[in-house]
């Protein structure tokens, strides 16, 4: 079952910006990332699928039930980027708060305080005002505001911009955790790094439109390329290598006192099916051949690549 799916999912300002014709299917339990340079349209697109804009046309379903029906929005956390919280209230007085306007009664919400808390590490930190939290400890409770109603999906706008290593990693692993509940995760993050260490699939939005969804691995195929330590060599097995039906992207001898002098690193573009074939070809020209080494690009150069080109 699909936890998000939208079919042509359109809201512009007068016209403009917001984001068009958003089809896009997100499966149950899993994490994905959905990223954009910045003015793209994923805040709007988000907005839409919580209730806080109304689709100028298209649809969406949430866990099968239309957006438009406060049935999707029960199954539903929420957590904005940039929140500004109640600074005068304490962090459980913050709690009780988010919890009646997510309808809970209070035995329910004195219920989950406790799970809240664990999941975002801020036990014996709940009496304290907000006002004097840090911003990392903000957008903890942020998060815990969203886990309340143990949400089935869960939309997280940046959850770790104000966090320290240690705690991205925390909010890492607690997202891989709400995972193995089977809970969905859409996240909007610009640290890609970190996303590309969670997510499953993917989607980059550029200009209001989408331009990618899928498992980002199948981005990086795309620009695969191997780098291959081969040499010493003599000017016709380096004429021979440049005949080579595979593009040269960059050649040279590597820098390091363990290479024997002569050994040149070459990097080539070709897809994965063609390494062995590379390797034949090599061998075949009996040039000496000391190292393959497949290189996938970080996701984050591939997103630059990406909505570079698209
Ligand atoms: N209330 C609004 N009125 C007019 N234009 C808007 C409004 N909100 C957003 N826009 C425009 O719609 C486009 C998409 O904005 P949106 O906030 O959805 O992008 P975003 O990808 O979330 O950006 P960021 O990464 O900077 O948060 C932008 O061009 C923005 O200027």
């Amino acid at each position: 079952m699909n936890a998000i799916e939208t079919q042509k999912l359109t809201k512009t300002y007068e016209g403009k910006g917001g984001c068009q014709d958003i089809t896009l299917t997100v499966p149950k339990g899993s994490i994905f990332g959905f990223l954009g340079p910045n003015g793209a349209g994923k805040s709007t697109f988000v907005k839409m699928l919580v209730g806080l804009l109304h689709p100028d046309s298209g649809s969406a379903n949430i866990l099968g039930k239309p957006i438009k029906g406060e049935e999707a929005r029960s199954k539903v956390g929420f957590l904005p980027e940039n929140f500004r919280y109640h600074d005068w209230l304490t962090g459980e007085e913050l709690l009780f708060h988010h919890g009646a306007l997510f309808g809970l009664s209070k035995e329910e919400i004195t219920q989950a305080i406790p799970r809240v808390l664990r999941q975002v590490g801020l036990r014996d930190r709940e009496k304290e005002r907000v006002g004097k939290y840090s911003k990392g400890m903000q957008q903890r409770i942020g998060l815990a505001c969203a886990l309340l109603p143990d949400p089935e999906v869960l939309f997280l706008d940046e959850p770790t911009s104000a966090l320290d290593p240690l705690g991205r990693i925390e909010v890492r692993d607690l997202l891989i955790e709400l995972r193995e509940q089977n809970k969905t995760i859409f996240l909007n993050s610009h640290l890609l790094s970190e996303l590309e260490t969670v997510c499953d699939g993917i989607a980059i939005i550029k200009k209001g439109r989408l331009v990618f969804q899928g498992d980002w691995r199948e981005l990086a195929n795309k620009a695969y390329r191997v780098k291959v330590l081969l040499g010493p060599l003599s000017q016709e097995q380096l004429a021979e290598i440049h005949r080579l039906p595979y593009e040269v992207l960059s050649h040279h001898i590597r820098s390091s006192e363990l290479v024997t002098e002569g050994r040149q690193e070459f990097l080539f573009s070709i897809s994965t099916d063609d390494i062995p074939n590379l390797t034949r070809e090599l061998i075949k020209a009996n040039i000496p051949l000391y190292e393959v080494t497949p290189q996938i690009d970080s996701l984050e150069k591939l997103f630059i690549d990406y909505v570079k080109e698209a």
